[in-house]
């Protein structure tokens, strides 16, 4: 895949560099310019994940990609007047996943987006396991903040003839999980939707 506008390094690599509690990382990105974010997207296999995330740094959309594929993009966005870096880890679909490479990748977040899709029951349900798996690793690590959790139902193009998630239930579980966004969105059809849900993380996470 050809990334044109963002950087992408490997999650191995990025996790081998944990150099300091998320903790501190957190204060020390908030102080230095310009500020940045560390996002994790997790989902099932399938949901869009990969796609969701090129969209935001390339504004494409690119039909296929390799699912074993786990990489971190960087892109540096303009949200409300000011430069962010966004480091986004492209996790690759977690359900044969050991839940301990999970939590490592947990670990290396500050906030993160559990995606869904809207025609896909199984992908719903796995939201509960992915949140439980994010919130144990991040309180097992003792750290002093509250990450940002969003969650975003993907494919919404294809919801007038397959939709199995209303957007009530995909409300409601937002509620459930405590997380502070939710939006439905079209990675396929919108250029601007994935994008937005990033700014509205980081909107939350520089509250
Ligand atoms: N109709 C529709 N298809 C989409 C949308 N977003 C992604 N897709 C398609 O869904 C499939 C899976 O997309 P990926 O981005 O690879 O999904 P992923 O969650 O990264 O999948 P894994 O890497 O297996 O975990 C691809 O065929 C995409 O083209 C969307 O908004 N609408």
């Amino acid at each position: 895949m050809n990334i044109q506008r963002g950087r992408a390094i490997s999650v191995s690599s990025a996790l081998a560099n944990l150099p300091r509690p998320n903790s501190i990382r957190r204060s020390l990105s908030s102080q230095s310019f310009p500020r940045s974010i560390r996002v994790v997207v997790l989902g099932a296999g399938g949901v869009g994940k990969t796609a969701m995330a090129v969209r935001f740094v390339t504004k494409r959309f690119i039909g296929d990609y390799d699912p074993n594929l786990e990489t971190i993009y960087r892109h540096t966005a303009v949200v409300d007047d000011e430069v962010v870096n966004f480091e986004i880890m492209d996790t690759a679909g977690q359900q044969d996943e050991e839940s301990l490479a999970l939590e490592d990748k947990c670990r290396w977040g500050e906030a993160f987006i559990f995606v869904y899709d809207v025609t896909d029951k199984y992908s719903f349900v796995e939201l509960d396991r992915l949140k439980f798996v994010a919130s144990y690793a991040h309180s097992k690590s003792r750290l002093s903040f509250t990450p940002c959790w969003g969650l975003v139902g993907n494919k919404s193009d294809l919801a007038d003839h397959e939709r199995i998630i209303s957007i009530e239930e995909g409300r409601e579980r937002a509620r459930d999980l405590r997380c502070h966004i939710f939006r439905e969105i079209s990675v396929k059809e919108s250029m601007y939707e994935a994008g937005e849900v990033f700014e509205d993380l980081w909107r939350e996470f520089s509250k």
